[in-house]
């Protein structure tokens, strides 16, 4: 793509979209086709493609895009992507935490009665290494979202899912057990592109830091 920053970033969609496009837009880098193009995903004019945030280390890695922007839970569940992590952004704040119903708590007495836990998530790298730190005995299930249906219909003691407002938690009657970590928005770069685009590179990072 040839464009004003010579460079291809990789903007994920949903919850980060919002501050994602405004950064670039105070940076100069005007967004306005992307905020009215509901279902459009590449915007070559301005060097922009959108896309899951699950999905931007799979496209930076491959160098489809140069650089990104995702969530720094996104990068702990893919710790085998080649990335340059170069900025914490500091939007996009949310914490990962183990909850389940609120009241005794279902997960500590699976544990008690039959020494392992049934958890569901869609972090299951984060979460198998949370709980091996701390030796406990989980059986983990994949889900691909609305986490939070799964204790409610017996289908797992606890959940380990993103919370930010506590709204969804509260909603279905849940309560926060344990905090696992604390996520904000990351700016990654390919590694080969920081080398042979560095000039662009820098001068994006240098502006992103002036904010
Ligand atoms: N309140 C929030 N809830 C969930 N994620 C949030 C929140 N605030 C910021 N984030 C960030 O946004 C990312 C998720 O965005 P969103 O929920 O829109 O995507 P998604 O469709 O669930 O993505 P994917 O399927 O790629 O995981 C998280 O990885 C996290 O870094
Ligand atoms: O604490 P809150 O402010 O309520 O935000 C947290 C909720 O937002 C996210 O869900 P999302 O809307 O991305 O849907 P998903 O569960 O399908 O990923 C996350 O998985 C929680 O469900």
């Amino acid at each position: 793509m040839s464009t004003k920053t010579g460079l291809t970033i990789a903007v994920p969609r949903g919850a980060l979209m919002g501050d994602t496009l405004d950064l670039l837009d105070r940076i100069g880098i005007d967004t306005s086709e992307v905020r009215s193009n509901d279902r459009k995903l590449l915007f070559e004019d301005i060097g922009i493609v959108t896309m899951r945030p699950s999905d931007v280390p799979t496209y930076v890695e491959a160098g489809a895009a140069d650089i990104g922007f995702t969530g720094k839970d996104v990068l702990l569940e893919q710790p085998e992507r080649a990335v340059y992590e170069l900025m914490d952004l500091g939007y996009g704040r949310c914490t990962l935490v183990l909850a389940s119903v609120a009241g005794p708590d279902p997960g500590a007495e699976a544990l008690r009665r039959l020494g392992v836990m049934r958890v569901a998530t869609k972090y299951t790298k984060i979460a198998r290494r949370f709980f091996e730190e701390t030796g406990r005995q989980v059986e983990l299930v994949e889900v691909k979202g609305s986490v939070e249906l799964a204790p409610l219909t017996g289908l797992v003691d606890a959940i380990v899912d993103l919370t930010a407002t506590g709204t969804t938690l509260r909603e279905n009657g849940l309560v926060v057990r344990e905090e696992i970590l604390v996520a904000t928005a990351r700016l990654i770069a390919n590694p080969v592109a920081h080398k042979l685009k560095a000039a662009a590179i820098d001068d994006l990072v240098e502006r992103l830091r002036a904010e």
